[in-house]
């Protein structure tokens, strides 16, 4: 494995024998950065936080097992990405079907053979960075690389039921550049896409909090979800981030609204009961957009939902 890919994967070995994690780490170090952990508990804290690529994690803890170890980090959103190779003493075909089917990719035996389990882990670091790979080409936009508008769909549905459960203010933005038809005709549809990409730039660095996400919504328009945010802050939010696009100060000679490029931004909030849906949201937010517009431009309008 290249130096450079080893630099990028992390390594969790999950193990309450101080000298298995000594050994593997050892064999490992030149397959990427090692974590380590000696219960199942600080285990799955440490992946929640850290994401690591791989987990090589024991079966006979006490406190958790593996399995139950494997299983919940399945379970969890943030972790279930990790691939988990499970280890254990045990060799009958029963204890490897239950790795397997609590999630883990792989099943590596004591006494260890270190040439095995260096090339088990080589391979399933390859695999993780080619998922990876689909991934960043499934969710993001190839333009702006902002995420596009297929994740945004699926992370506002989940961040919707999130905050129905919650019963907690879940905020929308929606972007449109002003007067973009005038700018490509001004300067040209490759000046037009080298404006999108630093106008998203600049409302992609707007992110703050997990959870928030900044999409392509379409052509000229972006969008923004931000969790937890009630109509205050949702019109602080919007107006710094009209803010942000006005200072980078792009020259734009055949807007109507001013000499640099401006966005407009509709703003809608909405703490979800069991009736209401996400095209509500996104319905309030694009009437909103729409009165941004049509007085004037470059300013954030809230909406309400119906
Ligand atoms: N360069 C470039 N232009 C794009 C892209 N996607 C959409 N556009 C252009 O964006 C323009 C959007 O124009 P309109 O929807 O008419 O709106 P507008 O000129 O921005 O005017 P207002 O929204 O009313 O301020 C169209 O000319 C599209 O061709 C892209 O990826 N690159």
């Amino acid at each position: 494995m290249s130096d450079l890919l080893a630099e990028q994967n992390l390594i969790l070995i999950v193990d309450d024998s101080v000298d298995t994690i000594r050994l593997l780490s050892g064999m490992l170090k030149d397959q990427g950065q090692i974590l380590f952990a000696t219960s199942g508990e600080t285990g799955i804290r440490l992946a929640q936080e850290r994401q690591p690529q791989l987990i090589l994690l024991d079966v006979e803890m006490p406190g958790m097992s593996g399995y139950e170890v494997c299983a919940a980090l399945k379970g969890d959103p943030s972790t279930s990405g990790c691939a988990v190779i499970v280890i254990t003493a045990h060799t009958g075909v029963d204890s490897e079907v239950a790795a397997l089917a609590s999630g883990a990719v792989d099943y590596i035996t004591k006494p260890f053979n270190p040439p095995v389990v260096r090339a088990r882990v080589q391979t399933h670091l390859r695999l993780q960075q080619h998922n990876q790979l689909l991934l960043q080409l499934a969710n993001r936009d190839g333009l702006t690389g902002l995420y596009n508008r297929r994740f945004f769909d699926e992370a506002l549905a989940v961040e919707f039921e999130r905050h129905r459960r919650q019963k907690m203010p879940l905020g929308l933005i929606l972007i449109d550049i002003d007067h973009f038809k005038a700018y490509n005709d001004h300067y040209g549809h490759q000046g037009g896409d080298e404006c999108l990409k630093r106008v998203s730039a600049a409302i992609g660095a707007t992110t703050r909090r997990p959870g928030e996400v900044v999409a392509r919504y379409g052509g000229e328009e972006f969008v923004v979800i931000l969790p937890h945010t009630g109509t205050d802050d949702l019109q602080k939010h919007g107006e710094w981030i009209c803010k942000q696009v006005r200072s980078l100060n792009l020259e734009h000679q055949s807007s109507a609204t001013a000499s640099s490029v401006t966005i407009s931004a509709g703003l809608a909030c909405i703490v979800p009961n069991q009736s209401d849906s996400m095209q509500q949201l996104i319905a309030a937010a694009d009437q909103a957009l729409y009165q941004a517009k049509s007085t004037g431009r470059n300013r954030a309008v809230m909406g309400t939902p119906k």
